[in-house]
């Protein structure tokens, strides 16, 4: 029998170009319908998750940030932060329709042609700033992750009007411009816990002094129990804020030995971690926590997260108010961009990058 489309791809070379080169993606692999995970997509025993090392009783607390000045408000960001480097927010001030719109363009990007979301592809993308691709990194990876993705870094209005998908440009900047107070509180929160009195221009560029955000897409997958959406990591992030749809999929690593915590949709919610920069900023005081993505079996998921970063040219290394304070450090002063660079050099390896920065 002549073989069908679907094996054609994904038993052949034919499958990096399908994938990769031409821009169809993992969406486009889940829609001619495979039946079995493509080889490719089948993670190691190791890095697939243990269903019984999911602790289904516990979770990430949930803050409602109205009264956010109020201490009990402050102390609870603080104290989440501390113990689960994880928590979500309701009444956190981002309007619920932006959240509904970059939504909506999300889907409406991914609903474009292979070829149309291609154009921002590396190859072919316009702007360094703008990036459509597949899995984390494909030419590192032994196994590839179930997951599209746009990423976009943000450097001005000119040059996201210039260069961003117009399916999607006006309501990712929204969200993004929205979110700003909340990330500014919430930095402001867990600084003041670190004797940081002050947020001057200075420490407003080092926290969150350039930003980016992805739209991810996770297709409905044949053998969501092979694979993986995305694989155990820390984000190299300040703060991440996460918006995510009503699919699910999202586990953090739990407070004991291998276990794994469900991040469960909460309508409205913004979900927030700890990035590896605060970690080390904090001398280690809040930390990034792993987490990963299951991918699912029936539905299409995405959520689109916004990464507030320091500079490419910051140094990061634990606060001056902290080591003024007596603290031994923990970490080396590192140039925020060779941070990132190691990062991307290699497969999604836990906390792995962490060690760069350790003593
Ligand atoms: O899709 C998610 O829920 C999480 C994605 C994520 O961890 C990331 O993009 O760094
Ligand atoms: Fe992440």
């Amino acid at each position: 029998m002549a073989p069908t489309m679907a094996t054609a791809i994904t038993d052949s070379t034919d499958f990096s170009d399908f994938v990769i080169n031409q821009g169809h993606g993992v969406k486009g692999l889940s829609e001619l319908g495979l039946k079995r995970l493509p080889k490719q997509y089948i993670q190691p025993l190791e890095e697939r998750i243990n269903m019984t090392n999911v602790m289904p009783q516990e979770s990430i607390p949930i803050i409602d940030m109205l009264k956010w000045d109020d201490v009990h408000v402050v102390e609870s960001v603080c104290d989440a932060a501390e113990k689960w480097g994880f928590f979500q927010v309701i009444n956190h001030g981002v309007p619920i329709d932006v959240l509904e719109n970059v939504k909506d363009a999300t889907h409406r990007f991914y609903g474009m042609p292979a070829e149309e979301k291609n154009k921002y592809s590396k190859k072919l993308s316009p702007s360094n700033n703008v990036r459509f691709g597949t899995s984390f990194i494909p030419e590192a990876e032994k196994a590839l992750e179930w997951k599209d993705y746009l990423s976009l870094f943000y450097v001005s209005d000119e040059e996201a009007s210039a260069f961003w998908p117009p399916f999607c440009k006006d309501q990712v900047l929204e969200y993004m411009k929205s979110s700003e107070v909340l990330i500014r509180r919430l930095l402001a929160m867990l600084t003041e816990r670190l004797n940081v009195k002050e947020i001057d221009d200075a420490k407003t560029s080092l926290l969150m002094g350039s930003v980016r955000i992805n739209l991810n897409y996770y297709p409905i997958c044949p053998n969501p129990e092979l694979t993986a959406g995305v694989g155990r990591h820390s984000d190299v992030s300040t703060l991440t804020i996460l918006l995510q749809d009503d699919i699910g999929g999202l586990y953090v690593r739990g407070n004991r030995g291998d276990s794994w915590i469900h991040v469960p949709p909460v309508s409205g919610s913004l979900v927030i971690n700890v990035g590896d920069a605060l970690q080390i900023m904090s001398n280690g005081r809040y930390k990034s926590i792993e987490h990963r993505v299951l991918a699912n079996g029936s539905k299409n998921r995405i959520s689109v997260p916004i990464f507030a970063n320091p500079r490419p040219r910051d140094m990061i290394g634990p606060l001056p108010e902290l080591l003024a304070a007596g603290e031994k450090p923990l970490y080396k002063q590192v140039l925020y961009s060779d941070y990132v660079k190691h990062f991307f050099r290699k497969a999604h390896d836990g906390k792995k990058t962490v060690d760069f920065a350790k003593i």
